[in-house]
């Protein structure tokens, strides 16, 4: 079986093969301890008043589990769950049935909020506030406004950068979690625990280097298990141990960073094309044949997370360990007309 997307982007797929594995409760689900405990608290607070819990707002890179953390949430608090996203809510009233058909308590997930239409944006505005929808009925002189009461409900948006979200929707989230890279050792138990519902045998140190080059993400983490298995697999491997592991992602192309193809064409591109930048994230864009939100999304975050890359006023930037991760010298004169740039960190 082949993915349908390039193996190691944490970009989701549309036909989700990690759903099987997300956890379903809080307990459950490893690592973000500060968004888990905090987490934890409203939801019991919400569930002792017998109120919706407040709105609350996911953001960070793909794949950290911002939709798990949803289903959680609506799991815990024992409410129904809809989900939908930003894009497919093309009209008021799209929306207006979506929020008119809820129970009360329920949960409103909508993933990729930062994509909503703006005209649906303001009528959600105080859907969230008041709970109440402001629907113009008719058209021209018989036109007439008439307000709709809502039942309470919690709205969980999710995105992939707060920073898209315009700020009178911000504002109205009164819970904004920011989820982080996970650490190699929460992401050693991410793949431990996918092993065990995989029904797959791995050694400590098979899944240490799989958590290792698994950038972060529990998506990715659970997708290089699945392609090492194969590999395991096909050498008639019963149990997956370190070097075989290490085998697999090398095969893969994925480094001991857990860098991808992609990962270093752009800082390639950045160390040759641009002496080491400063340059704009649109000609890199343009120059890997990516679209700018993936470039910004998917590519940067982890190596600006890995020190390799800075993101600065005038465009992105080689660290040295960008440089040295390529086994490349900085030009001695600096980079991109910027004299002593690199003298300075
Ligand atoms: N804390 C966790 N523990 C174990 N597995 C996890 C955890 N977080 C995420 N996962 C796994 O990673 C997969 C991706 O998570 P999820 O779909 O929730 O990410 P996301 O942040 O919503 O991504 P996107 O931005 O692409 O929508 C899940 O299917 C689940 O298997
Ligand atoms: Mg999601």
């Amino acid at each position: 079986m082949t993915d349908p997307v390039p193996l190691h982007t944490p970009e989701r797929q549309v036909d989700d093969p990690d759903a099987a594995l997300r956890p379903k409760s809080l307990r459950e689900f490893i690592g973000q301890e500060g968004a888990r405990e905090n987490l934890k608290v409203f939801i019991e607070s919400a569930k002792s008043r017998g109120e919706a819990m407040d709105h609350t707002l996911f953001f960070g890179p793909p794949g950290l589990g911002k939709t798990t953390l949803a289903q959680i949430v609506a799991n815990e608090l024992g409410v129904g769950f809809r989900a939908t996203s930003g894009p497919v809510i093309a009209k008021a009233g799209d929306l207006a049935a979506l929020l008119t058909n809820l129970e009360p308590h329920d949960v409103l997930f909508i993933d990729e909020i930062h994509r909503l239409n703006p005209v649906v944006e303001e009528v959600l505005y105080p859907a969230m506030e008041d709970r109440a929808l402001d629907l113009i009925i008719g058209e021209g002189p018989a036109a007439r406004s008439v307000r709709i009461d809502l039942p309470p409900f919690t709205l969980i948006g999710a995105t992939t950068r707060q920073g898209l979200l315009t700020t009178p929707l911000r504002d109205r989230f009164g819970i904004p979690v920011r989820l982080n890279f996970y650490t190699h050792d929460e992401l050693d138990l991410v793949v431990s625990r996918a092993a065990r519902l995989l029904g797959l045998d791995i050694d400590p140190q098979g899944a240490r280097e799989i958590a290792r080059r698994s950038r972060g993400t529990p998506r990715v983490a659970g997708r290089l298990l699945r392609r090492v298995r194969d590999f395991a697999h096909v050498a008639g491997q019963g149990t997956v141990t370190k070097p075989i592991a290490d085998d697999a992602l090398t095969r893969l192309e994925i480094d001991r960073l857990g860098l991808d193809a992609m990962d270093r064409k752009y800082l390639a591109m950045i160390a040759t094309t641009y002496k080491g930048g400063p340059v704009g994230v649109g000609a890199l864009s343009a120059g890997l044949g990516e679209p700018r939100d993936t470039v910004e999304d998917v590519i940067e975050p982890y190596l600006i997370q890995l020190g390799l890359l800075a993101r600065t006023e005038r465009g992105r930037a080689l660290n040295d360990a960008g440089w040295q991760h390529l086994e490349m010298e900085p030009p001695a004169t600096g980079g991109g007309g910027q004299p002593g740039f690199f003298e300075e960190g």
